[in-house]
């Protein structure tokens, strides 16, 4: 379990430190906290983020009249989006694997001038602009989901892939060509060029197949120091285990046994939808902040506490679901977990776009989310 893997790289760490350099060091090696318990970590220790527990429950009632229908089941991640693969494969399998490797990063500096893909006459922004592109390579005839392409593509290559309908392009196009060409190479070397190989050795474990991909792919390695303490967010490794898990599972077959491990992606638009909904708020100071647009750094104080309190919201949200729902004697505890939870909030925030604009994003540059 996490635990174990946590203790021995702890054992590991602190061997190879009495040798090292102080606490600093030490704080930098040591293995990081789980996202669950780096969401709780951060929510007590958060000075400008709090969590709001009568929102939370709001929240919690709101999404229980969702619980039971199509919009928050897992068959919605193939239904309600036209763009995910339909069947499950191998191909498919490594479509959410790639995809996954470029999904960070897609908010423009303006709202009225940003990277538009065109894709079967539907025009896409944001994620989904990244999506279009992929399936839109792939009727080109170019194997972009494939590592042994990917792998050795060139940077012009992949700027023609994610070619944008309008003069702005892609936002970090050369960071996406240097993640994209390090994780394909790696998953050549050890996984013989396919995730399906990453997920026979999960061993029906979303905990294995998450520490799989954290171990073995730096560019999924989203962690922090906050307060002296190693902390993970694993926002991207968290979305793939995720999509996999909506991808191979049906309602008969929730193929993970332990999927409620998994907590919400800390990306820049679930907070932004917690705040709007009353369960997160933010000091006037960085409210102040996020107004001017100030451009925050990955890894800085105020944006760990924003990432790390959304994952703590969303459990107390799941907690409080669960409990509204056995007190209506029904027992939803496979059909309710953060994974569900997230994937509505974010469609939930894409929907509701205009009510959320007094509540900015917070901005940063990075490959993690
Ligand atoms: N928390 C969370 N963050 C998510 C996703 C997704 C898409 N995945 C699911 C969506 C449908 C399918 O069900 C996929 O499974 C993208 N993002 C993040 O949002 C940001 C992009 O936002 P915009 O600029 O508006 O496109 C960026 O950080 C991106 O990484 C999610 O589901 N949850």
């Amino acid at each position: 379990t996490f635990q174990t893997i946590h203790y021995t790289w702890k054992k590991i760490y602190s061997i190879k430190l009495n040798s090292g350099k102080g606490f600093i060091f030490k704080a930098q090696m040591e293995a990081p906290l789980s996202p669950k318990e780096s969401g709780k970590f951060i929510t007590e220790n958060s000075k400008d983020v709090f969590i709001e527990n009568k929102g939370v429950r709001e929240v919690a009632e709101l999404l229980c009249e969702k619980a039971a229908t199509k919009e928050f089941s897992i068959e919605g991640w193939k239904s309600l989006h036209e763009l995910n693969p339909q069947k499950m494969d191998e191909a498919a399998l490594n479509w959410v694997f790639a995809v996954s490797t470029l999904n960070f990063s897609f908010w423009s500096e303006r709202e009225d001038a940003k990277c538009l893909v065109k894709y079967k006459d539907k025009t896409y922004s944001g994620y989904w602009a990244l999506c279009a592109a992929f399936n839109r390579a792939l009727d080109e005839g170019i194997p972009i989901t494939s590592a042994s392409y990917y792998a050795t593509m060139t940077l012009e290559q992949l700027k023609h892939v994610l070619r944008s309908d309008t003069n702005v392009p892609m936002p970090l196009l050369e960071e996406r060509h240097q993640v994209l060409t390090e994780t394909g190479t790696i998953l050549l070397e050890k996984f013989g060029g396919s995730f399906l190989n990453c997920l026979k050795k999960s061993e029906h474990s979303a905990q294995k197949l998450l520490q799989i991909v954290v171990e073995n792919f730096p560019a999924f390695r989203d962690e922090a120091v906050f307060m002296g303490k190693r902390v993970a967010l694993y926002k991207r490794a968290q979305i793939l285990v995720a999509d996999t898990w909506s991808l191979v599972a049906s309602k008969d077959d929730l193929y993970f046994h332990d999927i409620s491990c998994i907590t919400m992606f800390a990306d820049y638009r679930i907070p932004q939808a917690l705040v709007h909904l009353g369960a997160m708020r933010y000091s006037d100071d960085l409210m102040k902040k996020l107004k001017e647009g100030v451009l925050f750094q990955s890894g800085e104080q105020l944006e760990v506490e924003i990432r790390g309190c959304s994952i703590w919201c969303v459990e107390l949200i799941r907690d409080i679901m669960l409990e509204l729902l056995a007190k209506k004697g029904q027992d939803l505890t496979d059909e309710v977990n953060a994974v569900l939870i997230d994937y509505y909030l974010w469609d939930y925030a894409r929907d509701h776009r205009r009510e959320m604009a007094d509540i900015p994003i917070h901005r940063v540059r990075c490959i993690y989310y």
